[in-house]
């Protein structure tokens, strides 16, 4: 029976030219992603872009979605190189979509080591199935082609890709050059996975870091031993510095002022402190719910604005982990220098200062006389660290720092105004650490009365 749909006449030839549907893939998916989070109308970290993925990503199933995002960070490390392998090829720009494809290509090929074959016919086969950029196969076959032939050793030395200028510069200025390379070729490598144990655990294989963390190899974190019983919870080496900063909290009621979702909670909840953990945003204290759940853990939540909240009574201690730039973290998030600008910072010092100001002004209410505040960020930017606790110091006369010795921590991350500050290109031997600065802060008890 014929087709009813079917005209009975031949194909036009524009017909013949439609189009070949292309299924679903990773590849196309990490392309969308590279093309949200690289466009500069978006201007979204990657975590904002899944929460409204493009379609091509969208279509993929689990395994599909997890080597689509894989591809599109490892992706966003290198992407500079990718374009130094591209630009003598290219005779001009092409549209950034065309751009993000022929980067991952570049990266799958002399990166990760994939068959060159496949790559080119992989990324010429996506084009052909797009109508606008079809008349660009040609092009991108050519280009691939000739950037597989790139001689052994020269992707290997190109240099790391480079901070944007608004974190490179201040980062120049304090830690100087030399310091800012070894800082982007440690961004290159990524970063490993870190557990933070409940004490007396023994937890899974790994590799026990000189501070107490667990590091362990990339498995897939819900497989491994422990997870159901909440024995551990993943957490940066150097995340886990600041609350073992507070000492020995058992029955002391500890602040947790911006808690979610929640890794630091844990450990002062872990340690035995009658934890209050305070966070603007409901949607990651549903996520520190979660994993109080998970782990048994207890502690107070509280849904509010640090800068408004007053408590009953002041704390025993406070632990002040302010919103930043993430700075620290660029290893696990190469996406980030894409998403955010200079404009966002400012914003954020001011916060981080009034943050600290509520903090460290008795008659704010949250500390009592005599109490410890320990002051952290996951930033490289001094702006965010030493300068903050040096400005905070300044402005309250009655507040000293207080320097703190933890078991495993090398003498050379401790800083002059006794804060510890952690660098990417620290421990290189054992995987590198995110970077955080941080410092304990006491309110002199003899003298806060009059500071109040
Ligand atoms: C660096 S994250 C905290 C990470 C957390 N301490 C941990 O270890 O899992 C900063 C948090 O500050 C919260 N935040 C930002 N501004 C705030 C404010 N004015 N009051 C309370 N929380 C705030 C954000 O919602 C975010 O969860």
């Amino acid at each position: 029976m014929a087709d009813s749909r079917k005209p009975d006449s031949k194909p036009a030839p524009a017909r013949r030219a439609k189009a070949a549907v292309i299924p679903p893939s990773p590849r196309g998916g990490a392309v969308a992603l590279l093309d949200a989070v690289l466009s500069p109308d978006t201007g979204a970290s990657l975590p904002e872009v899944l929460t409204a993925p493009p379609a091509a990503f969208a279509a993929l199933d689990p395994a599909g979605c997890a080597r689509a995002q894989r591809l599109a960070l490892t992706t966003l490390r290198h992407l500079d190189r990718a374009d130094a392998i591209l630009s003598p090829h290219l005779r001009k720009a092409p549209p950034p979509h065309v751009k993000n494809l022929l980067r991952l290509a570049v990266v799958e090929m002399l990166h990760e080591g994939a068959a060159a074959y496949g790559v080119v016919n992989s990324a010429v086969g996506a084009l052909r199935g797009d109508r606008r950029l079809q008349a660009m196969a040609g092009m991108v076959n050519a280009v691939l082609r000739r950037a597989s032939e790139t001689p052994d050793g020269t992707w290997a030395a190109l240099p790391p890709q480079r901070l944007p200028q608004w974190l490179r510069q201040p980062m120049v200025h304090h830690y100087g050059r030399a310091v800012v390379g070894a800082i982007e070729a440690a961004h290159m490598e990524g970063a490993a996975t870190d557990l933070t144990l409940r004490p007396g655990v023994a937890g899974p294989d790994g590799v026990t870091l000189p501070t107490g963390s667990l590091r362990v190899a990339g498995a897939q974190i819900s497989a491994l031993p422990g997870y159901d019983a909440g024995d551990w919870w993943v957490q940066d080496a150097a995340s886990a510095l600041p609350a073992r900063m507070l000492g020995d909290v058992a029955g002391l009621r500890v602040l947790d002022l911006c808690a979610a979702p929640g890794g630091k909670t844990m450990q002062l909840a872990a340690a035995g402190a009658q934890v209050t953990a305070l966070d603007l945003s409901g949607p990651r204290l549903a996520r520190l719910r979660d994993n109080l759940a998970r782990t048994g853990l207890e502690a107070e939540i509280v849904t509010a604005d640090a800068l408004h909240w007053l408590p009953d009574a002041p704390f025993d201690a406070v632990l002040l982990d302010a919103p930043c730039s993430a700075s620290g973290t660029i290893r696990r998030h190469p996406d980030l220098p894409f998403a955010k600008a200079a404009g966002d910072l400012a914003a954020l010092t001011a916060l981080q200062a009034r943050l600290l100001d509520r903090v460290l002004t008795p008659s704010a209410g949250l500390l009592r006389p005599g109490g410890v505040a320990v002051y952290c960020t996951c930033s490289l930017l001094a702006a965010e660290g030493e300068d903050q606790a040096r400005a905070a110091l300044d402005r309250h006369p009655h507040v000293v720092a207080q320097p703190v010795t933890l078991p495993g921590l090398p003498e050379d991350w401790r800083t002059a105004d006794g804060g510890i500050r952690t660098r990417p290109d620290y421990w290189p031997e054992l995987g590198g650490i995110d970077g955080f600065y941080m410092v304990a802060l006491r309110i002199g008890a003899e003298t806060a009365a009059a500071a109040g």
